[in-house]
């Protein structure tokens, strides 16, 4: 999996402009489609990579952590900044973070929102390689996916997939359970605050 929102961005994460000033008849189409995404791609039943050609903050990094590798370019940055913005990455989020890196690593970041650059993130095991450029990321994705030539299909996958199985139901189980808190939980005012300042930040960072 490969991204090219823009030349230095892999994913700039959830669209801050769906959680502000959410419109009512979007909010849950916006937050059951990135449920749905998640289902799909942490569950998929293929091996994943995820080359990471760019800034992967938030959500970014999140589709980076479905993937079971991940394989990331010089000089960008990666992690669930959740926090910076006020919000809380949700239980699934940090699922995902912790089928990557230790708990006490996780406990770290995710309460700081810290992003980590392309070494850090190497560093702690938030990413598997790095690659020199675009090129190599998808060289080295495609070294990683031949070594399943050698090995059952069907015990990689049922290996995979019952890794992965308590996080998976929890989703299935708790979907309305899920967007009923994300809808609540932006709906605060105090939310709606930090993410105005927010969003003031990235204009003020702009337009220097
Ligand atoms: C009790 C609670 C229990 C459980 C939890 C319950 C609920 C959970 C609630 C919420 C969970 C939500 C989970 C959220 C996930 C997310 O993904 S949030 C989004 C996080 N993303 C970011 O923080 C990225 C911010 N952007 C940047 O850092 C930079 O823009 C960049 C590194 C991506 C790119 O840098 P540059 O190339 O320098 O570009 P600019 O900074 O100049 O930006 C250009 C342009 O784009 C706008 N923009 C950037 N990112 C976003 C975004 N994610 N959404 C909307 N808009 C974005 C930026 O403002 C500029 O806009 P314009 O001025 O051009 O209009």
């Amino acid at each position: 999996m490969s991204q090219q929102s823009s030349p230095t961005v892999f994913s700039a994460g959830l669209d801050i402009m769906e959680m502000y000033k959410p419109k009512p008849d979007r909010v849950k189409e916006f937050w059951t489609t990135l449920q749905d995404v998640w289902l799909a791609l942490y569950g998929s039943s293929f091996p994943t990579v995820a080359a990471i050609n760019g800034h992967s903050p938030a959500g970014g990094c999140l589709l980076s952590l479905c993937c079971e590798y991940r394989i990331m370019c010089p000089n960008y940055s990666i992690g669930l900044n959740e926090t910076k913005l006020g919000i809380v990455a949700p239980k699934w989020f940090m699922s995902s973070m912790l089928g990557a890196i230790p708990y006490r690593e996780a406990e770290l970041a995710l309460t700081s929102g810290r992003m980590f650059s392309t070494d850090e993130a190497l560093k702690i095991g938030l990413i598997d390689e790095v690659a020199s450029d675009k090129a190599d990321a998808i060289a080295k994705s495609e070294k990683f996916l031949s070594q399943f030539a050698k090995i059952h299909p069907i015990a990689r996958k049922l290996t995979k997939l019952n890794l992965r199985h308590s996080a998976l139901e929890w989703m299935q189980e708790n979907k309305e359970l899920d967007l009923n808190i994300f809808i609540s939980f932006v709906g605060q005012p105090i939310v709606q605050k930090s993410l105005e300042k927010y969003l003031e930040g990235l204009k003020a960072k702009q337009a220097k």
